[in-house]
């Protein structure tokens, strides 16, 4: 089938990025990413291109050379449907948080509610591509809904799960290590590949079944996970036994079977996906009574916790044995740089851990916005609204925030942390002085000739 209308459910992290570099790639193809949210959508179509709903470095330009060109953004969803030949489903599967499966599975209801919209309103044939990242066998599902339409239109799902992390999206889709479709007709996995091979060279669109697909994506974040925990866990025996963990990580990166990436030791992996994705895997894998195989996933996640939890300990021991009443300055709530994504940020576990050890929280960060703060405390439950409030700080200056602060917590690992004057924020601060690094991002020499008492992850 030749394409030339796309719509995309779902404009939000992966929908946004994804269409934007599509349209840019296929000029012709009219390509319209709708969602249920007015209010973000109103955003994408924002002729201010900096209030665009999601800050991704090159991001903005691409929107500004496509929008209202080839790319759309609205919430007239049929109307999106019904003329499109292919539909793109990039809603949430967030971790299922009621009913059977609470806590493991993910939540299929916005992909269940898609495919019955795609049902209801399809009135010519259409290839529907699961990117969401989704259990394997999910497509099964899907297939089963809109093949009972009652009409004689013919639908082909294909899985086409998504690679690219936050920060770096656009150039993970400009340049893909691979884009893999999985799928049962050859003719509708085509179609697909034609649109990507616009700009992805063919020997890099891996063509599979449906479970591999599905199943891939799963393990891909499993696996990654799996080297973050690993050398987290090997940064608090760098702690006890005066090995240390940077060069433990370059030593055995330089193995080109280890290989460098993803071995930086660091307060923990936050993002929507991670964890989300690893217990699904274990509740995938305890549905068919693999205990042994669920069991090997889950403690990627255990030791994750113990890093975030392991990490606020570490500060209030070390600023003896107490936080009560002591200002802790944050820097970074992001869940990594080059992201506004607050999601599952380590930040916020740990700023919950110091809230409850009555600390006050002192917290600036260079692209989320103050109040993002509060709902990510908020969202836990762990006090009510007002005790969170009365014990956060939030500044729009790096400066403002360290202010008389007992200690400076580094929790994501924004570039311009490194070039801040460290003699003035030494000097605006309570003695003796602290940081707690984590994410190893400053240089200790420089910290320790400033004054500071500087501890790091695995050092
Ligand atoms: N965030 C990331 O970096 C990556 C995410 N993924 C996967 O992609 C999927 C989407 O993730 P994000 O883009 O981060 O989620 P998101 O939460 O940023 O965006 C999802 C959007 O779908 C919309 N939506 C939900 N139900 C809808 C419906 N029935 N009709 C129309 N719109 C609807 C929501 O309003 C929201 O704007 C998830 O399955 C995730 O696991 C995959 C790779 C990377
Ligand atoms: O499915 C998804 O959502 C995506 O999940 C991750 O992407 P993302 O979560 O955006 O970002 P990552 O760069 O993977 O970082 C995840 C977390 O791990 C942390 N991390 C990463 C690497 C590392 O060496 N150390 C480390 O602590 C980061 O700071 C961050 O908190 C994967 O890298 C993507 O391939 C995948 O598409």
């Amino acid at each position: 089938m030749k394409i030339t209308k796309i719509c995309c459910i779902g404009a939000g992290y992966v929908g946004g990025p994804t269409m934007a570099v599509i349209a840019k790639k296929n000029p012709n193809i009219k390509v319209t990413i709708v969602d249920i949210n007015a209010d973000r959508i109103a955003a994408w179509n924002d002729e201010d291109v900096s209030k665009l709903p999601i800050y991704e470095p090159g991001l903005a330009e691409i929107v500004q050379e496509t929008r209202h060109k080839n790319l759309f953004f609205s919430t007239e969803i049929d109307k999106a449907i019904d003329e499109s030949e292919m539909i793109f489903i990039s809603v949430n599967t967030p971790t299922k948080t009621y009913g059977k499966g609470k806590g493991m599975a993910a939540d299929l209801k916005y992909i269940e509610l898609c495919a019955r919209n795609i049902a209801d309103v399809a009135k010519t044939d259409k290839i529907v591509v699961e990117k969401s990242t989704l259990p394997v066998r999910t497509a099964e599902a899907i297939k089963s809904i809109l093949h009972h339409t009652g009409n004689s239109i013919n639908f082909h799902i294909l899985s086409n799960p998504e690679f690219l992390a936050e920060g770096t999206a656009v150039n993970d889709l400009l340049y893909p290590d691979r884009v893999l479709i999985g799928g049962e007709s050859i003719d509708a996995i085509e179609s697909l590949a034609s649109v990507y091979g616009s700009w992805v060279p063919d020997d890099k669109i891996l063509r599979t079944n449906l479970w591999s697909s599905e199943l891939s994506k799963l393990t891909a974040n499993a696996f990654l996970a799996q080297r973050v925990s690993s050398i987290n866990s090997i940064s608090e025996l760098c702690e006890q036994t005066g090995a240390d963990v940077n060069e433990v990580a370059k030593a055995i990166g330089l193995d080109s079977r280890i290989g460098p990436k993803f071995l930086k030791a660091s307060v923990g992996f936050g993002g929507s996906c991670f964890q989300k994705d690893i217990l699904n895997l274990v509740y995938i894998a305890r549905s068919y009574a693999l205990n042994e195989v669920a069991d090997y996933w889950e403690q990627v996640i255990i030791m994750n916790d113990h890093q975030k939890r392991r990490f606020a300990d570490r500060l209030i021991k070390t600023l003896y044995n107490t936080v009560s009443g002591k200002k802790i300055a944050i820097l970074g709530w992001a869940f990594k740089k080059d992201t506004n994504d607050t999601r599952e940020s380590a930040a916020i576990y740990v700023a919950d851990h110091l809230l409850s050890e009555q600390a006050q929280i002192s917290v600036f960060d260079p692209k989320v916005p103050c109040e993002k703060v509060l709902i990510d405390l908020n969202y836990l439950n762990t006090r009510t609204e007002k005790e969170n409030e009365s014990a956060t700080e939030c500044h729009q200056d790096p400066y403002e925030a360290v202010k008389d602060a007992h200690a400076v917590a580094v929790l994501t690992e924004w570039d311009e942390f490194k070039s801040y004057d460290w003699k003035a924020i030494y000097n605006k601060m309570k003695k003796p002085a602290f940081i707690f690094d984590g994410r190893n991002l400053l240089n200790k020499d420089e910290m320790n000739a400033i004054g500071f008492e500087y501890h790091a992850i695995g050092q």
